[in-house]
């Protein structure tokens, strides 16, 4: 496991991030000010309206995209102060759409191991924990349906042994079965090394299933951020109940809120 040693017990602190895109004269503040901590070995599930920034949150973690003010430590260094290939060895990131390299399964699943110098010891291993026969590892990633696509770009991101798995909507194109799998995989895997898990996720009950910690977030703002037991018996924020209640409505109502905001950004001429 990397940079496991981590002695803060805190394995992400975000503080007062803000983030702003700005595209064709428009302005939208997608971050505004989060605050909160993700205790080590923790399952973290992200729920809230679709444009809410779970996602940038997300990127945030292994710089993808960096903030416009505030801090993000991992591991208790701040993130700006990291090497980008220990930033991103040690924060593994898997997306809703799988991206695999043209080749074999194999040689996706050795990418890691290779750029380290290494050899992928046993491949066999690992496509076993995700359902997977051993004889795929010799077929072009071309062939794989989209669920075996997923489970492999999973895998290939777990082999890099991260301490800090950020998921972003990994299941939600997938099958019953393949989201199964996955849910699984990962939660086999947690148990396992004690690593900390981020996962955003549109499903709730995946959120109420496999968190420990939920945390609601809409247009911006951290609105919320309880165990999720608690979360789910009843939110105590009156935005996290009603989306809870109805989260369909409350799409609407995020979007709304989304661009009403970057209209008034843009009538007041912007930064
Ligand atoms: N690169 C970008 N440039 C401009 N706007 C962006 C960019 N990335 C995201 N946005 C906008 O930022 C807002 C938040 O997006 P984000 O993807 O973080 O939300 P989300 O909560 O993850 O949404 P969803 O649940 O639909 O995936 C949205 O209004 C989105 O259109």
């Amino acid at each position: 496991m990397t940079d496991s040693s981590n002695d803060t017990g805190i394995a992400i602190n975000f503080h007062e991030v803000k983030k702003t895109f700005r595209e064709r004269g428009k302005e939208t503040e997608v971050l505004k000010g989060v605050t909160g901590t993700v205790p080590s070995g923790t399952v973290l599930t992200l729920v809230g309206p679709s444009g809410s920034g779970k996602s940038t949150l997300l990127s945030m973690c292994n710089l993808l995209l960096s903030p416009d003010e505030g801090e993000v430590y991992v591991n208790g260094k701040e993130i700006r102060d990291w090497s980008i290939p220990d930033l991103r060895k040690t924060v593994g990131m898997a997306f809703q759409t799988p991206t695999l390299f043209p080749g074999t399964v194999l040689d996706n699943l050795s990418l890691g191991p290779k750029l380290r110098g290494e050899q992928l010891d046993n491949p066999g291993y690992w496509l076993r924990e995700i359902d997977l026969p051993e004889d795929l590892q010799d077929r072009s990633v071309e062939e794989l349906s989209g669920g075996q696509r997923q489970r492999i770009a999973l895998v290939r991101t777990l082999i890099n042994e991260p301490s800090i798995l950020l998921l972003d909507e990994v299941t939600s194109s997938l099958d019953p079965v393949s989201t199964q799998v996955v849910e699984t995989l990962i939660t086999d895997w947690r148990k396992k090394t004690g690593a900390t898990v981020l996962w955003v996720t549109h499903h709730l009950e995946q959120a109420r299933r496999l968190g420990d910690i939920t945390w609601y977030l809409e247009a911006g703002e951290l609105l919320e951020a309880r165990s999720t037991e608690d979360f789910f018996a009843r939110p105590e924020n009156e935005r996290a109940r009603m989306f809870v209640n109805d989260p369909e409505d409350m799409k609407v109502v995020a979007e709304t809120v989304a661009t009403s905001t970057s209209m008034v950004s843009s009538t007041q001429g912007g930064k």
